[in-house]
């Protein structure tokens, strides 16, 4: 017997990602998108075959099994409470987030199952145990980590850079950040280790925002019916990439 088809909303859906989400939903088997939410009244009520809902409209979505949310801090909460209103699992890529969030996030996750994570790209979820390992084995070498983004990203240091901040201090290092806004640069995250003489860097570039949505949309159909707690992008690959658990930042 076939499977039932994943149901998912997606929120921010007029965001670079939202975009991004939308156009590569039908490569993921088995999913489908019933409502795509945006902060703004839409122009039109459906664009091919999916329901457009304004920020007000979203408690009147048609049922659905994940939220994917690539949106802003402040659009966060509404998505979470209605998640957790219709005990449905959340994906959601935002960065940003308050401390507070995060804690919402923890508590709704007694309820329902919860994904976030700072970058949904396989080539960061292996850079994060590369720089947990790197940090462990260079005692005293000063760590810095380079972020570089596109004009229009708001929040700095990148979510990125903060959970790979996460992983050096597990391996006992003490990074600082550095961010840099320029042009339409993707994404590209440089972890430098720096000793006396000599220099370590572990970098990451993503060539194209595809690789986030695409591994946003793997997430959500791996999440949909898992038991209510917080899973990470490390959860999800584990098995066949044989990474330890990811680092938690915002
Ligand atoms: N984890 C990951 O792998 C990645 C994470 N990100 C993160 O995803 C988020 C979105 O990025 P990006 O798509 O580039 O951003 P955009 O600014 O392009 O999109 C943001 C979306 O959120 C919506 N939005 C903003 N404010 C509100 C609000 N108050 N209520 C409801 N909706 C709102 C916007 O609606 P409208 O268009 O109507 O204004 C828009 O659709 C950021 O936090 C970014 O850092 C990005 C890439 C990868
Ligand atoms: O806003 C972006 O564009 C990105 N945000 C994420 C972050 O803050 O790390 C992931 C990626 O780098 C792109």
């Amino acid at each position: 017997m076939n499977k039932p088809s994943v149901k998912l909303l997606i929120h921010g859906a007029q965001g670079r990602m939202g975009q991004a989400l939308l156009r590569l939903c039908g490569e993921e088997p088995g999913c489908e998108v019933v409502a795509a939410v945006s902060r703004r009244n839409p122009s039109q009520r459906v664009v091919d075959g999916v329901p457009q809902l304004s920020t007000g409209e979203m408690n009147g979505a048609s049922a659905f099994d994940v939220a994917v949310d690539f949106s802003l801090p402040e659009a966060f909460d509404a998505v979470l409470a209605l998640c957790v209103e219709r005990k449905v699992a959340l994906v959601s890529g935002t960065t940003g987030l308050l401390g507070a969030q995060r804690e919402a996030m923890e508590a709704a996750s007694t309820t329902i199952p919860i994904l976030w994570a700072s970058n949904f790209s396989i080539g960061v979820a292996v850079l994060h145990d590369l720089v947990r390992r790197a940090a462990a084995a260079l005692p005293g070498w000063d760590c810095d980590i380079i972020e570089m983004h596109h004009t229009r990203k708001l929040d700095a240091p990148s979510g990125t850079a903060l959970t790979l901040g996460a992983a050096a201090e597990q391996g006992g290092a003490h990074p600082k950040y550095a961010a840099i806004r320029a042009g339409d640069i993707v994404g590209e995250h440089l972890v430098q280790f720096t000793g006396q003489g000599e220099r370590i860097e572990l970098v990451h570039r993503a060539m194209h925002r595809d690789i986030f949505a695409r591994g946003a949309l793997h997430a959500a159909a791996w999440l949909a019916g898992k038991p209510a707690g917080i899973y990470t992008i490390a959860d999800m690959l584990g098995d066949k990439i044989g990474l330890d658990s990811t680092p938690r930042s915002r």
